[in-house]
Parts: C-alpha cells; structure tokens; sequence
C-alpha cells in the first residue's frame, strides 16, 4: 500500500488495485507467500475518510464497503500463506486488512486498533468477522466493542500477532518460503477447511449490512467532520 501521504488510507482506487494485484499473484504459481505492507510510517489508517465519508446514505454506504469485504474476502482464503507486516500504526479498516491475513508480525511499539467504534461505526470490511477466527472470542469482542488501541506486546499476548520484526523480516519468513508451493497450497488448504468456510462469506456480508446501517448516524457524521476540519 503506497500512499504515505495520507497514511495508506484505502481510496477507491486502492479497492481495485489490490484486487488486481491478488489476482496477479494468483495466477503466478511459482509464488509461495504473500505479504502485505504499508509505504513509510503506517500500515493503513482503514478507509480514505475523504471518500469513504459520511454523507453517502446506507445503500451507498453498502456498495461503497462491499468493495472491500470482497478484497478482505479474496485475501483470507488465500491459496497460499499470507502476512501482514505491520510496519506502523494500523487503525479501523486497516486492522481488518491485518486481521483478513493468515499471520501478523509487527515492529515494536506499534499500536493496532477498530477505531471505528470512536467513528460511530461498527467494521464494515468483514474484518470484524474474521477477527473471531483469528483470536480467543472473549478477546475479539472486547478489542472490537471497546475500540482500544492495543500494543505489540498486548497483540502478542491475544494471539493476534505471531511474532515483532526489525528491518529484515526475510530471515523471520523462512519457515514459510523455504518449503515447497505444493506443501504450502497443501497446508493453506487444510487451513481454510478448517477454519475458514465458504459460509463466512455470508457472515462478512451481513457486517457489511450492519455497518451501513449506522453510516448515516449524527454520531458519524459529527465524528467524519472533526477529523475532516482538523487537517
Ligand atoms: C470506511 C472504512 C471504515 C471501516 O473499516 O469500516 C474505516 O476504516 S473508518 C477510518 C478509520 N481510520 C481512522 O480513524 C484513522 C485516522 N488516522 C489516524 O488515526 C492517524 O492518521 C494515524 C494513522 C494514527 C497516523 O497519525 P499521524 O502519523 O499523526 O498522521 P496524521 O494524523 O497527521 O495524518 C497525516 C495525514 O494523513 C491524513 N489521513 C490519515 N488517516 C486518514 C484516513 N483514514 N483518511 C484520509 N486521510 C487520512 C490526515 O488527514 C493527514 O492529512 P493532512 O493533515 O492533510 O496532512
């Protein structure tokens, strides 16, 4: 993600060009693993609050989402590893983006959180969904009702993070890139029986639905224009 001027903010052109860039890497069958990272000091500040704003009324608000429950979507069931490294901050959407990879590593002292709930919405990629997939539930509710941004040592505590990294994270990926593609599709595979069905397609979409529904609140509104006028 390459757009550090506004902190990896996820424009309607980046809905599209990472959907590109997965469908790229899928059709390349000698690659093993992908990883997922932010241009300069974050990972991704979620959605680009100038153009995922507050004013688009619910059925907008869906479309505009849909588009990237479809990415987070495409990314969990994966047909090879996937990790996220967390260079820097990652907040409301951009922790979905995280949590849709198989594995997180992340420099220390970055802080992670669903700042949604601090915009008056609730996820809306159908990270939110996933997250329940990735960590204890009693730890995913508690990280997703109360919005807290949570340290690398917290993160590592949860579950939700496996590792910190320093600059030359290829060292910390071996485990992953020094087996073969056929053994890294065979355990990816298992994996998505196991723990990710077709059905949590279903599930996302219904979070999607759920936080258009709130898109449209004086709450979001009021919280969109504080953050617009503070630029
Ligand atoms: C729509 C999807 C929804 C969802 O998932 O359902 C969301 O994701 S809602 C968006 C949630 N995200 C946020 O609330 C994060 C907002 N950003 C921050 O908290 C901070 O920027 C940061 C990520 C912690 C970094 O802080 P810092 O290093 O201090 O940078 P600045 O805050 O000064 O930002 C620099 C520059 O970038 C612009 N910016 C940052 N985030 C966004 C964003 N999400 N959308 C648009 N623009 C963003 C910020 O406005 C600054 O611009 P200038 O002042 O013009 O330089």
């Amino acid at each position: 993600m390459d757009r550090p001027q506004v902190k990896n903010a996820v424009s309607f052109d980046m809905v599209g060009e990472l959907k590109e860039a997965f469908q790229g890497i899928k059709e390349d069958d000698s690659v093993k693993l992908l990883t997922l990272t932010g241009a300069g000091d974050v990972f991704c500040s979620g959605g680009d609050l100038h153009d995922f704003h507050g004013d688009l009324g619910e059925q907008n608000a869906f479309q505009m989402l849909y588009g990237m429950k479809e990415v987070l979507y495409e990314l969990a069931r994966f047909p090879i590893p996937t990790v996220a490294l967390l260079n820097g901050p990652a907040r409301g959407g951009g922790t979905e983006l995280a949590t849709a990879c198989d594995f997180r590593y992340i420099k220390e002292g970055v802080t992670c959180g669903f700042t949604q709930g601090d915009l008056g919405l609730t996820t809306g990629w159908g990270g939110g969904t996933l997250l329940y997939h990735r960590i204890p539930n009693l730890h995913a509710y508690h990280w997703l009702l109360s919005s807290s941004l949570y340290d690398s040592n917290k993160l590592i505590d949860i579950g939700w993070v496996q590792g910190t990294y320093v600059d030359d994270v290829l060292e910390q990926l071996k485990p992953y890139t020094d087996k073969t593609v056929e053994q890294v599709r065979i355990f990816k595979q298992q994996y998505i029986r196991q723990q990710l069905p077709l059905s949590i397609s279903t599930e996302m979409d219904e979070e999607v639905r759920r936080c258009s529904m709130v898109w449209d609140t004086p709450e979001h509104k009021e919280a969109i224009q504080k953050f617009l006028s503070a630029e």
